[in-house]
């Protein structure tokens, strides 16, 4: 993997239909998320029609955000703690367990957002993401996720 190939690339054809990050699912976000040192990045662009109040964004837009970059971030990190290449086999593919959001500020609408990530725990199959939100570098979220190496036997 180099540098600026994005963690959701890497994602196994049948796990790539995430609305946040699905690289195969045309209506969603697609996020693309990035190493930058130990931190991970995603930048995004709002759509108008992701309104909230006119002129910024919708908290939920930011939390889907938050909550793919942070399920990203725990995969890439477990294969970077394994020294692995992320497309190699068994594949970690991590699903929420938890998500926290403080709304610190409104996010404006019409600039990209960034969102940074922080590994804080990893522990057995759990991984501790904690995120920070800016736009033209204001802070105006925080994140913190708890994601879960996603089970054999997801949703049975
Ligand atoms: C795969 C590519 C797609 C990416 C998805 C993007 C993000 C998503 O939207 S995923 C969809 C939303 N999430 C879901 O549907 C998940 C539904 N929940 C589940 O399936 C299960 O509860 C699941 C898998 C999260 C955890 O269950 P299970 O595997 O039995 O975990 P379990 O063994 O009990 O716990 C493992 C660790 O996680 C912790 N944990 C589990 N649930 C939580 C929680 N809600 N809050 C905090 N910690 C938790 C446990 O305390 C434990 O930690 P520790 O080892 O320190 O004691």
């Amino acid at each position: 993997m180099t540098a600026m190939d994005a963690f959701q690339d890497h994602y196994p054809d049948n796990v790539a239909h995430c609305y946040g990050c699905g690289r195969l699912n045309p209506h969603g976000h697609q996020i693309k998320t990035i190493w930058d040192g130990d931190e991970t990045v995603t930048v995004y662009q709002p759509e108008p029609f992701h309104t909230s109040v006119p002129g910024f964004a919708y908290g939920g837009l930011i939390a889907s955000l938050i909550d793919c970059h942070s399920t990203g971030t725990a995969a890439a990190a477990m294969y970077r703690q394994e020294g692995r290449d992320m497309d190699s086999l068994p594949a970690f593919r991590f699903v929420t367990a938890s998500l926290h959001v403080d709304f610190l500020k409104p996010t404006p609408i019409d600039a990209p957002v960034e969102i940074r990530g922080r590994v804080q725990e990893i522990k057995g199959r759990k991984v501790v993401v904690r995120t920070e939100v800016r736009s033209g570098g204001v802070l105006t979220a925080r994140g913190e996720v708890v994601a879960v190496q996603m089970p054999e036997n997801f949703g049975a």
